[in-house]
């Protein structure tokens, strides 16, 4: 049975329950993140993200979002620290954003709504590898930032420099030498919960490290996320806009911040 799913009125999150029952699980993300509500923890560590450019594989246009790949056979590209216990190894990052902005993130902060969100995924070593890690409630630690309205940021230019040759989906091309540190914003002070992927197969298997400060992008910039397609070439075109997934109910669950 396929289980196709996207973002429209047909398949988007309102009907991914129908194949990913996990959709109304006890630990689903993104949330709102309620700054006030979130307890301090001075016991979390420095974040230490150590990310060596040499690893980038490629770029790829995936139907749902675009991401950057990177080889991950080494532990040349890491997340360790936070709240996080072991080694965490990155294996892609990519980007979710709205049609206009006033919307695109999948956190928001108390109801605030930003334009677009990154999402840095990293596996856990203790597992073989990013398959086995990605049904594991430790196994994937992503850090999602933050982008907002302002000046172009020219760390991202790189990246969208790419997506011309990436417009439809399964499409891929060459990209190397990028270092996903350059796109952080300058403090790593952040927001912890127990969560999940935010895309079918929704697996409850994220440790969300949800950083505080936002990074710039202008609108020109955002036009250019706007640019890629949901469908592939010789489909009728759809553009690749509002793959987000709206906050889930938080269910109990304790937001802890890195800061006071
Ligand atoms: C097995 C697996 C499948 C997918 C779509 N993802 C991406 C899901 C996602 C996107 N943004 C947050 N979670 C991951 C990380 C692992
Ligand atoms: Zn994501």
């Amino acid at each position: 049975m396929s289980h196709a799913w996207g973002y429209g009125a047909q398949d988007g999150p309102e009907k991914w329950a129908e194949s990913f029952p996990v959709a109304n699980g006890p630990r689903q993300s993104p949330i709102d993140i309620v700054p006030t509500q979130a307890q301090h923890d001075p016991s979390l560590k420095q974040l230490k993200l150590k990310y060596d450019p040499a690893t980038t594989k490629g770029i790829l246009n995936n139907g749902h979002s675009f991401q950057v790949d990177f080889t991950d056979d080494d532990s040349s590209s890491t997340l360790v620290g936070g709240p996080v216990i072991g080694i965490y190894r990155l294996r892609q990052f990519h980007f979710h954003w709205g049609s206009s902005d006033d919307k695109g993130s999948e956190h928001t902060i108390a109801g605030t709504r930003f334009p677009c969100e990154l999402h840095l995924v990293h596996w856990n070593t203790k597992y073989p590898n990013f398959g086995e890690a990605t049904s594991k409630p430790d196994g994937l630690a992503v850090v999602g930032v933050f982008l907002k309205i302002g000046s172009a940021n020219p760390r991202l230019q790189k990246v969208l420099d790419a997506l011309d040759d990436i417009r439809s989906k399964g499409r891929q091309t060459t990209f190397s030498n990028f270092d996903p540190k350059t796109l952080l914003p300058a403090t790593l002070d952040f927001w912890t919960y127990e969560g999940s992927l935010t895309t079918p197969p929704l697996l409850e298997s994220v440790t969300w490290i949800v950083l505080k400060d936002p990074v710039s992008v202008s609108p020109a910039q955002m036009a250019k996320f706007r640019s890629l397609l949901f469908t592939s070439e010789g489909e009728a075109p759809s553009c690749m806009v509002d793959n987000f997934r709206p906050p889930q109910p938080l269910k109990g669950r304790k937001v802890r911040a890195s800061f006071k």
